[in-house]
């Protein structure tokens, strides 16, 4: 059964709520763009495309099941300020603001037509939310071809046989439409049986190795272990080359246009570690997360989160033997009144990443070791051939 983090028809929109995971699997409607961005807040939904969709499509709803006005114009002022809110829910993944930014320009593309009405608005609307959706999928399954053949034909372990991988955060098909970018690749090594193992790291602190990535991995039968995020260093020291370990393969939230490349706190960690040993290092994102208007990482807006969600765990009641699923606890697991910084994102420096996996192709350095990601906008229909772009 395909996971589904986020399930639609017209006018009907429910999220699994990702709090609950992986204990529990609960959908919450979303009526409208309020409750789409309480729940993006919240991150009862996240991942940088699956935060760009619930929003986009929160709004639908909402217009769907709304009485609509019959002028162009209100539908339109209606639909533009809702997304000025929509993208403040949550600041450092640009696949949101991305998304806004294209929902304007086809509502005020449709406004704009001759007899344009409220109706034909709400149209233009809904149906290029929905194409999202479907897109999104789309990108993530070529994500994990290209990315796969990458691996096995790019390093030392892929030439040698199946590879083991290393990944942080969640980046399947619940951060997604579905598929997912970093879990893609994993899920396209393993379908092709070239996947050794995966090792996915817990990602303090909100877990979401641990709760979401590792249940995704456990739900597709991929022979995977978990790993503190304290442990990489050891995993790649002393099981590097026995598990042949060819690459860590991570998501984004926001890929500036030199390559430089926030993502889960933690991920610089691993980076550096990569380097260090010799493993390769590749992002994987479609070209929604990549902001060419954004010159370096040091530009980038980190989200810092509240100080509770390091120090208080919330699950249900273990007595060490069993799971109670009727008692949620919360657990305080830091002194009372220590100080707390809780930035949500890192930014790893391009000069430690050796690919980025996109939808088109693999970009690699060109030869003054800069990434062009000029290049991925450039190869609509040229799928097969990214002839600019390294790689496959
Ligand atoms: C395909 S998801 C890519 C990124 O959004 C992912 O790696 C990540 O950092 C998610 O952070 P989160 O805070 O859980 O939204």
């Amino acid at each position: 059964m395909v996971l589904q983090a986020i399930k639609y028809s017209r006018g009907r929109l429910e999220i699994l709520d990702q709090l609950k995971l992986p204990h529990q699997e609960e959908y919450d409607h979303v009526y409208s763009s309020t409750d789409a961005w309480h729940a993006i807040k919240d991150m009862r939904t996240r991942g940088a495309p699956a935060i760009a969709i619930v929003a986009a499509l929160g709004l639908a709803v909402e217009l769907v099941n709304m009485k609509l006005s019959p002028a162009a114009e209100d539908v339109t002022v209606f639909v533009l300020e809702k997304l000025d809110y929509l993208v403040t829910s949550r600041p450092t993944a640009v696949n949101l603001a991305d998304a806004a930014r294209k929902l304007k320009k086809t509502t005020e593309s449709a406004a704009a037509k001759a007899n344009a009405d409220g109706e034909s608005v709400r149209e233009a609307y809904v149906s290029a939310a929905e194409k999202m959706l479907v897109d999104d999928v789309n990108d993530n399954e070529n994500i994990g071809r290209h990315g796969a053949e990458w691996v096995i034909q790019k390093t030392e372990a892929g030439k040698k046989g199946p590879v083991s991988m290393l990944t942080h955060c969640n980046t399947g098909s619940l951060a997604t439409a579905g598929y997912g970018t970093a879990l893609g690749v994993i899920r396209s090594l393993h379908a092709k049986g070239s996947l050794k193992h995966a090792f996915c790291s817990e990602t303090r602190p909100y877990n979401q190795g641990s709760r979401l990535t590792a249940f995704e991995l456990v739900h597709d039968e991929i022979p995977a272990t978990l790993i503190t995020d304290s442990m990489a260093a050891a995993l790649l020291q002393l099981k590097g080359p026995s598990e042949n370990i060819a690459a860590i393969v991570v998501g984004a939230d926001r890929v500036a246009a030199n390559g430089d490349t926030a993502n889960k706190i933690g991920t610089y960690s691993l980076a550096i570690l990569a380097r260090h040993h010799g493993v390769k290092f590749l992002v994987a994102a479609p070209r929604t997360t990549i902001d060419l208007a954004t010159k370096s990482g040091s530009e980038i807006v980190i989200e810092e989160r509240p100080g509770k969600e390091v120090t208080l765990v919330k699950g249900p009641r273990h007595d060490g033997v069993t799971l109670d699923l009727a008692v949620i606890e919360t657990v305080s697991i830091a002194a009372n009144g220590i100080n707390v910084w809780n930035p949500a994102f890192d930014v790893t420096p391009a000069e430690l990443i050796d690919g980025i996996i996109t939808e088109v192709g693999v970009v690699e350095k060109d030869k003054d070791g800069k990434f062009d990601l000029n290049h991925v906008f450039k190869v609509d229909g040229l799928e097969d051939k990214p002839s600019k772009i390294g790689g496959i």
